[in-house]
């Protein structure tokens, strides 16, 4: 069952030099309970696809299209509906974790009020048994293996390390468990070890409760680990998109190729990477033709002439003139 629906999405920054489409005719669907791994190199609109489902992008953005979410069109809603939605059903955990949270409440406060939040959801009336919350949120934090979790409780944002504020915002989502939740590079200031049990608890969320997950990552090899589906930007556009185990261990794009052979692996005994060469283009110089051409091993005549459309491949969806 579809949770959410992106038809025609674009978004445009206005900036000193121009507008810069940052997204080109975006089109996707989220299931109820699906995992989809959004993966790209830096810059090639990941977060800003996820800025647009919560609708908190920058003053100078603007959307074209729709993002239909559990029957509200997020394009076109009134903000007071945005705050509704906000928290409960759609629930971002942002690569600036700091974002998510008041700098002038403390973290206890903040979690609590998660999942107070989620209470009223649930039963329709508030929740306030103090205790009940208090252990809640304490019991969120050691899941994430915050060490002295009651002490953390009475802290302020900025008294807290970078890894920690990421965990804080990690627990809040576990609290108000969403309909929805948009996690970018969620693990990124965290060791291997938290990582690891972080994708454990965005799972057991996902198959305990049937949360639906879009995970952003620049690494396509935890995109595997955690999603059902991947898709991939470049440039804006969705190059690939299809089962994440169809996509990793037989991927048609390209550029999907080129991020899957620059995954590290301790099986591969040729010692160096293959990096992609060459870098994603600018926004305000795009080339003609396919937009991944001046970096593509199979290029053709036609690439840098004519812009390939995403077509429907193997259960796959895919935008490259060998399939067309
Ligand atoms: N407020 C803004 N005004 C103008 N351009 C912006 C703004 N925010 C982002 N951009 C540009 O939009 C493009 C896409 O950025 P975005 O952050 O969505 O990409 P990303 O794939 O998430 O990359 P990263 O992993 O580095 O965050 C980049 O070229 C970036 O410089």
């Amino acid at each position: 069952m579809t949770l959410m629906e992106i038809k025609d999405l674009e978004v445009y920054y206005r900036t000193l030099n121009g507008n810069a489409k940052i997204l080109n005719k975006i089109n996707m669907e989220v299931n109820k309970g699906e995992i989809v791994g959004v993966v790209g190199e830096s810059g090639s609109g990941k977060s800003t696809l996820g800025h647009s489902i919560v609708r908190l992008l920058p003053y100078n953005a603007k959307m074209n299209g729709s993002i239909i979410l559990d029957g509200v069109d997020i394009v076109k809603a009134k903000d007071q509906d945005m705050y509704k939605l906000r928290g409960t059903t759609v629930f971002m955990i942002f690569q600036n974790p700091l974002n998510s949270l008041n700098p002038v409440k403390t973290v206890g406060h903040q979690l609590m009020e998660a999942s107070m939040i989620r209470h009223m959801k649930e039963k329709g009336k508030k929740k306030n048994d103090e205790k009940e919350l208090y252990k809640e949120s304490v019991n969120a934090l050691k899941d994430l293996r915050i060490p002295d979790p009651e002490n953390v409780m009475k802290r302020y944002p900025h008294q807290l390390s970078g890894g920690q504020i990421q965990r804080v915002v990690i627990a809040m989502a576990l609290l108000l468990k969403p309909k929805l939740l948009i996690a970018d590079e969620p693990t990124s200031a965290l060791d291997v070890t938290v990582q690891a049990q972080v994708v454990k608890l965005l799972k057991q969320l996902n198959s305990e409760l049937g949360t639906s997950i879009i995970f952003i990552t620049h690494d396509i090899a935890l995109a595997y680990v955690i999603s059902t589906r991947i898709m991939v930007l470049y440039g804006g556009e969705i190059m690939e998109d299809g089962p994440s185990e169809n996509v990793i261990k037989g991927p048609l794009h390209p550029y999907s190729k080129g991020l899957i052979s620059s995954i590290p692996s301790i099986n591969k005994r040729e010692g160096r990477l293959k990096a992609i060469p060459g870098n994603p283009p600018s926004f305000f110089n795009l080339p003609l033709g396919c937009r991944f051409f001046p970096r593509c091993d199979s290029s053709m005549d036609k690439c840098s002439k004519e812009e390939p459309i995403l077509v429907e491949k193997d259960k796959r969806r895919v935008r490259c003139f060998l399939y067309e």
